[in-house]
């Protein structure tokens, strides 16, 4: 191609570009039927033509490019979609034009940001089946079955391999996995407890094998008080162990495996906690897969009426990135346990009676002494610490001195936004961010994407 095609063709980009800024759909459509492939060309800072239509709230434009097939997932170079230029400049009809998708749940959920976040431990690898927890005939079966598989905990701590970071995609341990021979003997021991996870998803509805009646594999998790090295021996697998910093390496794993962890932990946690009747104090069995202990005192009130002592415990706590009212500063704090430098956001326990927005406000006073006025959800983390679920939000100081509780908190600052980005690219960095698998993290990110380079 020589220099002056180049040209040539770089200014028709330009027009076209230009005609969907100002959202003068003839010539857009015009130029379409010339040469369809001008689509999908980008201009500065990577700006589709999708992108500057729904800047300009140019709804026919938007339209017309949508029918024309234009990807509607693809990013500027500050990661945005034109979805989220249309929604952060407020063109609503086209955000929601672009957030529909060919199922039709848009009409049903209006206003629901579809693009919804995924944080670590929150994936869903397997399906639960909670209805064959009472089915004990199937989950019997399922133990013994030849696929089945079993993890194994010692004190809530899985038995991991640790591989080479390049090893796997994204994790640095990866769960032992082991088959009913191995783990039989274990679970005759009274103080083994096991639970059912659930079965692999299938990952396309009518995958059979040739027999065509085998079923997906059923996962388990074991926890045992046998003593880890004896546990370890028993397995005979030269290269598992359990991790040294508990809490820390479960940090470690890919994302699949994430959230099998946080299930398994989270309930193994529940039961080592909740051996007795919190009513009466009396014995328990496990029921239901490991997902129900009731107590075996039959004039106990826990078998009477609704109780909720008798399930695994889910403690609600909200995690909030507190916005300056100048739009440009967030707040951060630091407790005396964090690694040297780290700042990260602010969080609480949701107390009884409470609704998270006021839990929100009520945690941040308490911590940072700064009152908050809107509070908005944005997404949330199962955290198996031991069993957290962290409800990720967004909020808007109203006022903005700091008095820390020193009690909860050590430091908390205001952050200018490019402090914020050059931690997060590591030049020059004001503070350190909590590591990508936190919901804090994300947070984060969410407000510096939200309007960068906009
Ligand atoms: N994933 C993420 O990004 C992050 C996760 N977190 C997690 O969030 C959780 C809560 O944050 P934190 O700031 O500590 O909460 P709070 O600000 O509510 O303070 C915790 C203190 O409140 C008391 N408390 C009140 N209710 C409970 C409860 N239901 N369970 C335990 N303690 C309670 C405890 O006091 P005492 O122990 O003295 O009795 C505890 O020390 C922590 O477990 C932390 O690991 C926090 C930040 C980031
Ligand atoms: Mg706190
Ligand atoms: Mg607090
Ligand atoms: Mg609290
Ligand atoms: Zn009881």
């Amino acid at each position: 191609m020589t220099s002056l095609q180049l040209s040539a063709k770089e200014e028709m980009v330009e027009r076209f570009l230009d005609a969907a800024a100002r959202g003068d759909l003839n010539q857009v459509s015009t130029m379409l039927s010339q040469s369809s492939s001008l689509i999908k060309q980008t201009g500065y800072s990577g700006w589709t033509a999708l992108m500057l239509g729904a800047r300009n709230g140019h709804y026919p434009v938007v339209e017309a490019l949508l029918a024309h097939g234009c990807d509607k997932f693809s990013v500027n170079s500050s990661s945005q979609t034109a979805y989220d230029i249309a929604k952060f400049w407020g063109h609503r009809h086209i955000s929601n034009l672009l957030g529909r998708t060919d199922d039709g749940s848009q009409r049903v959920l209006p206003g629901a940001d579809l693009h919804q976040q995924e944080n670590y431990f929150s994936r869903e690898t397997l399906d639960r089946l909670s209805a064959k927890r009472t089915d004990k005939v199937w989950l019997e079966d399922k133990q013994s079955g030849p696929n089945t598989v079993y993890l194994l905990f010692s004190n809530c701590s899985p038995m991991v391999t640790s591989l080479q970071e390049d090893d796997n995609a994204g994790g640095e341990n990866q769960l032992c996995r082991f088959r009913y021979e191995t783990v039989k003997d274990l679970l005759q021991k009274p103080a083994t407890v096991l639970i059912f996870l659930g079965v692999e998803k299938r990952k396309k509805p009518s995958s059979q094998t040739v027999d065509g009646m085998r079923e997906p594999p059923a996962w388990f998790a074991v926890n045992t008080d046998e003593d880890s090295a004896e546990l370890l021996k028993r397995c005979r697998e030269k290269n598992c162990c359990f991790p040294k910093t508990p809490n820390r390496d479960l940090l470690k794993f890919s994302e699949e495996e994430a959230g099998i962890v946080a299930q398994a932990r989270s309930v193994l946690a529940w039961h080592s906690r909740y051996s007795f009747c919190p009513t009466c104090g009396s014995s328990t069995r496990v029921e239901e897969g490991g997902y129900k202990r009731s107590c075996l005192n039959s004039d106990c009130r826990s078998l009477k009426g609704v109780h909720n002592t008798c399930y695994p415990r889910v403690d609600p706590v909200v995690i909030m990135l507190v916005i300056h009212p100048d739009g440009n500063q967030c707040l951060l704090g630091r407790k005396k346990i964090f690694p040297v430098g780290m700042f990260s956001c602010l969080a609480g326990f949701i107390e009884p009676g409470e609704t998270l927005e006021e839990a929100v406000r009520r945690e941040v006073e308490e911590e940072s002494g700064v009152k908050v006025g809107p509070v908005q959800y944005i997404s949330c983390q199962p955290w198996p610490m031991p069993s957290n679920l962290m409800i990720g939000c967004l909020a808007v100081a109203i006022s903005t001195d700091i008095k820390v509780d020193e009690k909860e908190i050590e430091e908390a600052r205001w952050f200018q936004r490019q402090q914020v980005i050059d931690s997060f690219r590591g030049t020059r960095p004001a503070f350190t961010i909590p590591p990508r698998q936190t919901i804090a993290h994300q947070l984060i990110r969410h407000w510096i994407g939200m309007n960068s380079n906009l």
